[in-house]
């Protein structure tokens, strides 16, 4: 069993213009990015350098023009089932209230109705919203409907979580109490807690709690604009260039003490010294990625 959740290998996406397609972009080249099993990795970047173009190819939404996924030491083929996303955009169904917005994704795995509304009131209480079950997404302020999304994604108990930019449209402190609580969620892992049944899932599945009620975390696969955020939280702060042809420029260990409260932590002398080494590799590719901006709407 391989000791990586994810592996991005060799990884180039050339998109073909929308416009001209004889024109091609190639937004990522040659990129190995690897994830290991309950590690969480942010991956940072100027703004359209291809990250979540990246994050598409671990989910197994988007195929690679080249280069290999591996998802627990197995190829990826089609949509990767092993991780849950949460994405900046909201997701939630409209017409369906919370619980059954977190229940969806279990009932869509055959879980029987009563056992997954059970399984859903529970990641309701553990986000903090056990009486709001019954409210729709537009009763909701927008923390708490990110929360219903993380308890969708959690409800899955996915080995992988791909996050793209889930707290950028939230307020500063909300988004801080969210960081907090996707932290604390992450280091409990899955232990004590049942499974939504998985059709791929082996019964010695890398990642899996072991026998012996051992806590497992998760593997994170986090994509942020923001510095602070990625260093807060990270285990591993991966810094790509600006686009075309995106690739790793820098590799960070985060070597702060956990648990970690993301507003505290940023006084943390460490923190500080860590935040400067990244941001003299990130600042030029952020430049970059602006010019590049201003040249597109030019
Ligand atoms: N389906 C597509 N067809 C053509 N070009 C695409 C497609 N998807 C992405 N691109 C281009 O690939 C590049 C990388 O896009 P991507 O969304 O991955 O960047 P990003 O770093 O996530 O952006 P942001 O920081 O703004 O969220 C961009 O130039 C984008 O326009």
């Amino acid at each position: 069993m391989s000791a990586y959740a994810l592996e991005l290998d060799d990884i180039t996406v050339t998109f073909q213009s929308p416009d001209n397609p004889a024109q091609r972009y190639t937004a990522v080249a040659k990129t190995t990015l690897r994830i290991a099993a309950g590690e969480f990795v942010s991956v940072v970047g100027p703004t359209g350098c291809g990250k979540s173009t990246l994050l598409n190819i671990g989910a197994g939404l988007l195929d690679a023009s080249a280069g290999d996924v591996r998802v627990f030491g197995e190829k990826l083929q089609g949509i990767n089932r092993r991780a849950g996303y949460m994405f900046q955009t909201e997701a939630l169904m409209p017409w369906r209230s919370a619980i059954d917005n977190v229940m969806v994704g279990l009932q869509y795995r055959g879980m029987p109705d009563g056992e997954a509304r059970a399984l859903a009131q529970s990641w309701l209480d553990r986000v903090g919203l056990s009486d709001f079950g019954d409210r729709y997404p537009h009763q909701l302020s927008g923390g708490m409907r990110k929360r219903i999304a993380l308890a969708q994604v959690l409800a899955l108990d996915p080995d992988i979580v791909l996050m793209d930019e889930p707290f950028s449209a939230l307020d500063i402190q909300t988004r801080q109490l969210m960081e907090n609580e996707v932290l604390a969620l992450w280091a409990a892992g899955s232990e004590g807690r049942r499974a939504a049944p998985s059709p791929e899932r082996t019964p010695s599945g890398g990642g899996r709690a072991a026998a012996g009620g051992q806590q497992v975390r998760k593997a994170v696969l986090f994509i942020t604009h923001d510095l602070d955020e990625a260093i807060a939280m990270s285990d591993r702060v991966v810094v790509l260039s600006a686009g075309p042809a995106t690739h790793p420029i820098g590799e960070f260990t985060i070597d702060l003490p956990r648990p970690r409260d993301v507003a505290e932590v940023r006084t943390h002398p460490r923190f500080v010294e860590l935040h400067k080494q990244i941001w003299d590799v990130l600042r030029e590719e952020v430049l970059k990625g602006y010019a590049q901006q201003l040249k597109k709407v030019a």
